[in-house]
Order: C-alpha cells, then sequence, then structure tokens
C-alpha cells in the first residue's frame, strides 16, 4: 500500500538490459530495519559485471565504483531488479551504469527507482594484470 509520501512509480528503462532480479531477507537490514547499503553495493557490482563478462570474455576485477547514489530505501520481501547499460568501453577497462528498481511487496507491478551507480570493470588475464578488451 502506498502512503502520501511514498515516491511516484517509474517506468522502467527501455535502453538497458536486465541483468538481475533478487529478494532481500531479514538478514540483509541494519538498525533501522531497511536492507543495509553494503547488501545493496554488493547486488550493484554484481549486476554490473554482467554486460562487461560478456564483452571481456574472461576474468574481470572492479577497479572503480564511480558513483552511488541511494535514492529510496530497499526493504525486506521487496523485489530488486537491476538494469545495466555499458557506457563506456576502454582499451582494458569497461564502465556500466546499474539501476536499480523494486516493486515493494504489497504493490508488485510498480517500480520504484531505488539506486543508481557507476562501476569501471578492468579484464585481467591469469596473473591478474590489465588485458585488453577482445575486439569484436
Ligand atoms: C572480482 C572482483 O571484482 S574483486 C572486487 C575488488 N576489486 C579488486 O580487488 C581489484 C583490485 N585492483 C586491481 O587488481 C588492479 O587495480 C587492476 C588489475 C583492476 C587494474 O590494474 P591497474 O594497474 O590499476 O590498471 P591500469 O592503471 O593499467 O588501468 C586499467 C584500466 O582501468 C582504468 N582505471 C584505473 N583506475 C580507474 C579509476 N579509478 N576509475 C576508472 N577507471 C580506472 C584505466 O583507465 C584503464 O582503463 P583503459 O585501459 O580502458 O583505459
Amino acid at each position: 500500500m502506498s502512503s502520501p509520501n511514498s515516491p511516484l512509480p517509474v517506468s522502467l528503462p527501455t535502453d538497458a538490459e536486465l541483468v538481475l532480479k533478487v529478494i532481500p531477507m531479514p538478514a540483509d537490514t541494519n538498525g533501522n530495519g531497511d536492507i543495509f547499503g553494503g547488501w545493496v553495493m554488493a547486488q550493484v557490482d554484481l549486476a554490473g559485471s554482467v554486460l562487461p563478462a560478456r564483452i571481456a570474455d574472461g576474468r574481470l576485477a572492479t577497479v572503480a565504483v564511480n558513483e552511488f547514489i541511494f535514492k529510496q530505501p530497499v526493504r525486506v520481501g521487496d523485489i530488486l531488479s537491476l538494469y545495466a547499460r555499458v557506457t563506456r568501453v576502454g582499451r582494458t577497462s569497461i564502465t556500466v551504469k546499474v539501476e536499480a528498481y523494486t516493486e515493494r511487496f504489497r504493490t508488485q507491478g510498480q517500480y520504484i527507482k531505488v539506486t543508481e551507480a557507476s562501476l569501471t570493470y578492468v579484464a585481467i588475464d591469469d596473473n591478474g594484470q590489465p588485458r585488453e578488451i577482445p575486439k569484436r
């Protein structure tokens, strides 16, 4: 049920790919009873790696979280949908924008944007050193 202070539902992005859906559990909460920011960051890091893994064709490491915005809290029982879009492919690195939308437990089908982030991943070789992104 939405309250007068609830953010308005938004449309899902059409220029990004759904790369992960996940439901937080009570063990993922902080002292406020909302979902712990570190848990959200871990999901965003995983979601952000999906498209670079496809392009890099091998091991990756997260080198930078360029931006991370927590717009709204995530709650136990929400369904979190993470969308990703590649914004830059460099010589050895790939930068991705990730947006997370939640469906509240009692208002499924209505999406609220909770988080957006930009992360950079580096393709690495067996020794953990940067390697060139394969040409397509
Ligand atoms: C599996 C995981 O994700 S583990 C999560 C935690 N991540 C890690 O443990 C990774 C630890 N870091 C590392 O091992 C190293 O920093 C590496 C291998 C990722 C990169 O090695 P470096 O010697 O720093 O690489 P280098 O300086 O050559 O930069 C490599 C690329 O990263 C980019 N890069 C480096 N630092 C940054 C930064 N702060 N922000 C954005 N891009 C960056 C560079 O621009 C370059 O991209 P390009 O080749 O496309 O132009």
